[in-house]
């Protein structure tokens, strides 16, 4: 895999400001990188913008000030096709995995809903899914289930498994283990640690907890006060 670069380039965000009102400033003037196989632990107190960041370098959100570049190049540069090609690259996996899935439908719908997107025929739908779940380390049955029939380490294992079909190079993984049982928080953690290795995909990891970004960062940032403080670099 060749080296593609995700940079947010001294990012600012404000809510609420227009032509008269200054608005307020979440956070000022950050910047950091993201590097394939590689996980940048971002840790902070709860309302510092963590996950606000995290949408704005996924391109769900606009930075008030600032660029996210890939590549080198703005993502509010970008034409409509770069910029769903973007979207395509650039994953994100929430906290909550049963808001991830229709709770009226079974597993096989949620996940072939994705793999037509892909505009693949039947038999590679088929192979990649069959891959997939052997990648996640759950059995085929699940496919027949219904969300709510489903552990929540399940479910977090197939919401990463959907996004796996993608083939992206990065993941915004926006408190991932947080929702879970202490138990299933370290396989899943584990689990992402085995995908990047194989897949060279690279995270920014947002979690409140420190043990956590410690033990999957390479590099760490502290989002506090509206300021970006690196401690591992
Ligand atoms: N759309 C919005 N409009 C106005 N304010 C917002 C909006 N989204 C977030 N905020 C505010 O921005 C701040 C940062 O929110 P954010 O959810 O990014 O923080 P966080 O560090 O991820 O917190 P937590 O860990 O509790 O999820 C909060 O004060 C929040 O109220």
């Amino acid at each position: 895999m060749f080296f593609v670069s995700l940079k947010a380039e001294n990012i600012s965000k404000r809510y609420g400001s227009g032509l008269l009102r200054e608005g307020k400033c979440i956070f000022r003037e950050v910047s950091f990188e993201l590097e394939p196989g590689k996980t940048f632990g971002l840790m902070g107190p709860s309302g510092e913008g963590k996950s606000t960041l995290g949408r704005i370098i996924a391109g769900l959100e606009s930075p008030t000030d600032g660029a996210v570049l890939l590549n080198g190049n703005p993502l509010s540069g970008m034409k409509k096709a770069e910029y769903a090609a973007f979207r395509h690259r650039v994953q994100m996996m929430f906290q909550d995995p049963t808001d991830s899935f229709n709770p009226r439908k079974r597993i096989e719908h949620s996940i072939s809903e994705v793999l037509k997107l892909l505009n693949n025929q039947e038999t590679k739908r088929l192979q990649s899914t069959k891959e997939m779940l052997k990648t996640i380390g759950l059995p085929e049955e699940v496919l027949a289930r219904y969300p709510a029939q489903l552990s929540g380490g399940q479910l977090q294992r197939l919401a990463l498994g959907r996004i796996l079909l993608l083939e992206p190079e990065y993941i915004v993984l926006d408190e991932p283990t947080s929702a879970l049982d202490v138990s299933v928080q370290a396989q899943i953690l584990h689990l992402l640690k085995k995908v990047q290795d194989e897949q060279g995909i690279g995270y920014l990891l947002i979690s409140h907890d420190e043990a956590v970004i410690r033990f999957m960062s390479e590099r760490i940032g502290m989002l506090k006060k509206g300021k970006l403080d690196m401690i591992r670099t």
